[in-house]
């Protein structure tokens, strides 16, 4: 699946992969600190470790790094790891951050030698910004442009050696030159079930939750292949085993818990189960254009495409074709549908399904 335009920001959404408030406030206890303790991502695990030990025997400063991947897979924790298996400072910006070319100036001319500078959604950077940011990576230098008109004179300011780590979720939309200036891109896949296991009992060990083998087994198929969204469900199913029961995760305390959150066994939640189940049930199916699909569930065609498809595309349960949106027997399958050509007609086993 083509991610790239997987936006999936609804912030009241518990399986949105964008962090919300909360998440901001508890990750930074949860993130792991060196590459030893981060999980899965073996091959850009690996090829990073390379890449900094090999700079760390040189004595210099790590060459520049891509990340890309969607929401919440864990390129900021990466660019933190990087710094700190460096033992360099870092410092913290993003793209939309950097409007002006003189935004960034600021903050080159202020790095130390050796820091990290994790420039986040480093695809939404201004041009003039991206311009000077090729000379500073290639050259560690930059020229500060001083007065306006004729008499605007370059100032050249030399900088310190500095790793840029870049991340976006976009590699796709960022220009050659830029790409080109990365001496290392790391391209973060969803996680697998097993891995998301081993982030849930992690964080539960840092939170001080007790959860069964099966439960964290539970939680992370609900996961959505997202250590962001494995960590947020674990808390919530926390709640719920506090208040419910006693205190433990088990599978049937995660799978509970989330049956009154509303995300299913696949990781689908009410927005995602209400397009499947219209497409099913009042369209047979489709192909359906997706205005009609839109109105079907009471959406913006904006919330439809962006918000749900996405996800439903990457399981596999809804294609886009040039005809309109059509289900896939999984879909039918997941919703305990059986599909018209098949059998007698829709019919309804239940909300999440068997
Ligand atoms: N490999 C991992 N092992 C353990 N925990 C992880 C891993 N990757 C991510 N996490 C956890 O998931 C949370 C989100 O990670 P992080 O903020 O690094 O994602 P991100 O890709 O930078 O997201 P965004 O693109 O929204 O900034 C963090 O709390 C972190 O602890």
């Amino acid at each position: 699946m083509n991610w790239d335009d997987a936006t999936d920001e609804r912030p009241e959404r518990l399986v949105g992969a964008a962090a919300d408030h909360e998440d901001q406030a508890v990750e930074a206890a949860l993130r792991p600190r060196d590459l030893g303790e981060f999980i899965g991502q073996e091959r850009v695990r690996q090829q990073l470790d390379l890449v900094l030990r090999a700079a760390r025997q040189r004595q210099g400063t790590a060459d520049h790094v891509l990340l890309s991947g969607a929401p919440g897979l864990g390129k900021t924790t990466l660019s933190m790891i990087i710094a700190a298996e460096m033992g360099v400072p870092i410092r913290i910006t993003s793209g939309p951050a950097i409007q002006h070319a003189g935004d960034l100036a600021a903050i080159l001319s202020s790095l130390q030698e050796g820091e990290v500078l994790f420039l986040d959604e480093i695809h939404r950077m201004s041009r003039p910004a991206e311009e000077m940011l090729y000379m500073a990576m290639e050259d560690y230098r930059v020229d500060v442009v001083v007065g306006k008109g004729p008499g605007a004179t370059a100032i050249p300011l030399e900088l310190p050696p500095f790793t840029l780590v870049g991340a976006t979720t976009r590699a796709g939309l960022l220009p050659p030159p830029l790409r080109d200036r990365f001496g290392f891109t790391g391209h973060m896949e969803f996680y697998a079930p097993a891995e998301l296991e081993k982030v849930i009992r992690r964080s539960a060990g840092l939170l001080d939750v007790e959860v069964a083998d099966d439960g964290a087994a539970e939680i992370a198929g609900r996961s959505r292949g997202t250590p962001r969204i494995a960590n947020r469900l674990l808390r919530r199913v926390r709640d719920y085993a506090q208040v419910k029961a006693d205190g433990v995760v088990t599978r049937e305390i995660a799978a509970q818990a989330l049956e009154v959150y509303e995300v299913d066994r696949r990781g689908l939640d009410r927005l995602d189960r209400a397009v499947l189940q219209a497409l099913l049930k009042l369209f047979n199916g489709g192909p359906v254009g997706l205005s009609t699909l839109a109105v079907a569930v009471g959406e913006e065609r904006e919330t439809v495409e962006e918000v749900a498809e996405p996800f439903l595309v990457r399981e596999g349960l809804l294609a886009r074709t040039p005809r309109g949106r059509v289900a896939t027997p999984a879909a039918w399958a997941h919703l305990g549908l059986v599909p018209p050509q098949q059998g007698s007609g829709p019919g309804q086993t239940g909300l999440f399904g068997p």
